[in-house]
């Protein structure tokens, strides 16, 4: 884990969510030097990130109350899609003039569901996520593999670089940000679906089967990610069966980890996303569809408390 002190060292920052994602961004930015709040709504005891073995905690600040914090110069947001909107009293309290917000959300739009959400003319910064990171248990984060995110180049994205340097957290700055977000969304929608309604870890697609059926399900949403705009093609299909090949056996997805915690799927903004997208494009995506619907019986089961 990486030690040395980050080029923002005095830089004040909120993580809201202390998820996978969250847990692990707060502890990486904390022993960078940055000082770091921790917004959750459950109250936590503590922050421990086990990667490569070794486990580290990360004295984070804790809060859980919105009305006792204060505006910082960046706000991390790692709640899932479906979880936005409850996040606005955070958002509304730490966004003050020269606060930016980036979105570390999987699927598209990240951007356009924060802004209704934070002052006009708050810089957002969606951000592509690859890294993959389990919660083991409130406040108990295990890091599987990588540590990337992938943001829009410009302005805020070279402020955003500057500010992680040295966290071991990559920022990717990219010209076509249409074509990583699809990309990206590339890798979770047969991983998350098919790890989620098997309640099977990545070691499932050792099965060639699985391999040609995520192949299938992924040529579809190739053809709706380009009419929306991505430069994506059948190289890029193979290149996420490659990622998947050589995902560790034993990790898993995040849809797959809230399933098994009993808690709410974020189906709708992953395979709800290529659905609605092929639908205004009158893009057939009858394999998609069809998982959507299966993901959708599911998540009824789990809000009911029933599955
Ligand atoms: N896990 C992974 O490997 C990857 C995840 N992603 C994406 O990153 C995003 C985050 O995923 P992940 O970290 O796995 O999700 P988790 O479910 O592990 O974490 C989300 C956290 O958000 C918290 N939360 C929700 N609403 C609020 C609120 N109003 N105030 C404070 N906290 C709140 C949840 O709280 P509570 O504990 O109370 O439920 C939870 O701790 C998702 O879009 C996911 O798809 C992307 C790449 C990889
Ligand atoms: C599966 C993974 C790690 C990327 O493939 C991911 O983004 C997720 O768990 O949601």
């Amino acid at each position: 884990m990486p030690q040395e002190s980050g080029a923002a060292a005095s830089a004040r920052l909120a993580v809201i969510g202390a998820g996978a994602i969250g847990g692990y961004t707060a502890a990486l930015a904390h022993w960078a030097g940055l000082d770091v709040t921790l917004c959750v709504r459950a109250p936590l005891d503590g922050l421990t990130v086990e990667s490569g073995g070794e486990a580290r905690a990360a004295a984070v600040r804790i809060a859980t109350d919105p009305a006792r914090t204060a505006p910082v110069d960046w706000v991390l947001l790692t709640t899932k899609a479906q979880d936005t909107a409850g996040a606005e009293g955070w958002l509304r309290r730490l966004c003050g003039p020269g606060t930016a917000v980036a979105v570390l959300q999987n699927g598209v739009g990240q951007e356009e569901r924060v802004a209704p959400l934070v002052p006009k003319g708050t810089g957002i910064l969606p951000a592509v996520v690859y890294l993959s990171a389990e919660r083991l248990a409130p406040g108990r984060i295990r890091h599987h593999v990588a540590s990337e995110l992938h943001v829009p180049e410009g302005p805020l994205a070279d402020r955003f670089a500057a500010l992680l340097s040295g966290s071991g957290l990559q920022v990717h700055r990219v010209p076509d940000f249409t074509t990583a977000v699809w990309r990206k969304l590339f890798t979770n929608l047969a991983a998350n679906p098919l790890t989620a309604l098997l309640q099977q870890r990545m070691a499932v697609f050792a099965d060639p089967g699985m391999v040609r059926l995520s192949r299938d399900l992924l040529r579809e949403a190739a053809a709706v990610a380009r009419a929306e705009g991505a430069d994506l093609g059948e190289e890029d299909i193979t290149r996420t069966l490659e990622l998947y090949a050589a995902a560790p056996p034993d990790g898993g997805s995040s849809m797959l980890y809230d399933r098994l915690a009993g808690r709410p799927l974020e189906h709708e903004f992953i395979t709800g996303a290529v659905v609605r997208a092929g639908e205004r494009h009158g893009i057939a995506t009858p394999l998609n569809g069809m998982l959507l619907t299966l993901l959708r019986a599911v998540d009824r089961d789990l809000r009911a408390g029933r599955a």
